[in-house]
């Protein structure tokens, strides 16, 4: 498997679903409606589903989606390579015509992220990680290395804008965070990634497709996703349950 090869692959297909969402974002009317587990989706998750299923297609792995059919465990639990998507993360923000919403295609091989692709359809910047060759950000069709950051002291902490918990608190002081920022999306991740920010720890919960694209981004650029609020564990993959527990991400 060539992860960089795919990785060129992934982009084309990531930026295309983009394309399709902002289509949608131009338009009066998204399409909102709620779904069965209360969160909202729109035309333009399904119209990025779309175009991301067509372009994995070719691609002999197979594809565990938000917006795809449900997959029970038995269905999945003998995958070792498949891929992982969310083809609108931060739909809430989406809504909210803020802008911090991504795409993302994740590669996961042996419950480990080894591939990540966010695409910021608004910024037209995009992210990439693979596994044992580095993280780069692409914006003006430039694409430049990126790496963590972690400060010595007065430590930056990313939450999120929509989800944040009290229960983090505890765990960014024990980090000597003085800063934190609220942001959507996945983009807690990149930005972790470009060491913009030190620690991202996330109380709340999460499903898998959310998280999977930014952990290889940032393990990719030298940081750690752990289970947990401690260094001990790390964070897998393709559990029976695809609700993620507490995370923390350091950019260490
Ligand atoms: N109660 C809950 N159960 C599962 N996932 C939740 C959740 N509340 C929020 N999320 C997840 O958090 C994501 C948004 O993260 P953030 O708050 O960092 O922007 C959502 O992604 P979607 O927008 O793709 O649905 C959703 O999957
Ligand atoms: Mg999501």
């Amino acid at each position: 498997m060539n992860l960089e090869q795919l990785s060129e692959d992934c982009m084309t297909i990531a930026i295309e679903a983009g394309h399709a969402i902002l289509e949608i974002y131009k338009q009066d009317d998204l399409g909102v409606e709620i779904k069965s587990d209360d969160s909202p989706l729109t035309l333009a998750d399904k119209a990025s589903h779309e175009v991301i299923m067509k372009g994995l297609l070719e691609f002999d792995y197979p594809i565990l989606s938000e917006e795809g059919k449900e997959m029970s465990y038995d269905e999945r639990k003998d995958w070792t390579t498949y891929w992982c998507v969310d083809p609108l993360d931060g739909t809430k923000e989406f809504i909210n015509r803020n802008g911090e919403f991504t795409v993302n295609i994740a590669l996961i091989s042996d419950g480990k992220p080894v591939l990540g692709v966010i695409y910021v359809p608004v910024k037209d910047t995009i992210y990439i990680g693979v596994d044992g060759v580095g993280a780069k950000k692409g914006e003006d069709g430039i694409l430049d290395p990126i790496k963590v950051k972690w400060r010595d002291d007065n430590r930056i902490a990313v939450r999120s804008k929509s989800h944040a918990n009290p229960a983090e608190e505890e765990i960014l002081e024990k980090y000597n965070v003085t800063d934190a920022m609220s942001v959507g999306s996945s983009l807690k991740f990149c930005m972790v990634a470009e060491g913009k920010a030190d620690v991202y720890y996330r109380h709340g919960p999460t499903m898998e497709w959310d998280t999977a694209a930014g952990q290889a981004v940032v393990e990719a650029a030298g940081g750690t996703v752990y289970k947990g609020n401690t260094e001990d564990e790390l964070f897998k993959y393709n559990k029976e349950n695809l609700l993620n527990g507490s995370f923390l991400v350091l950019g260490k």
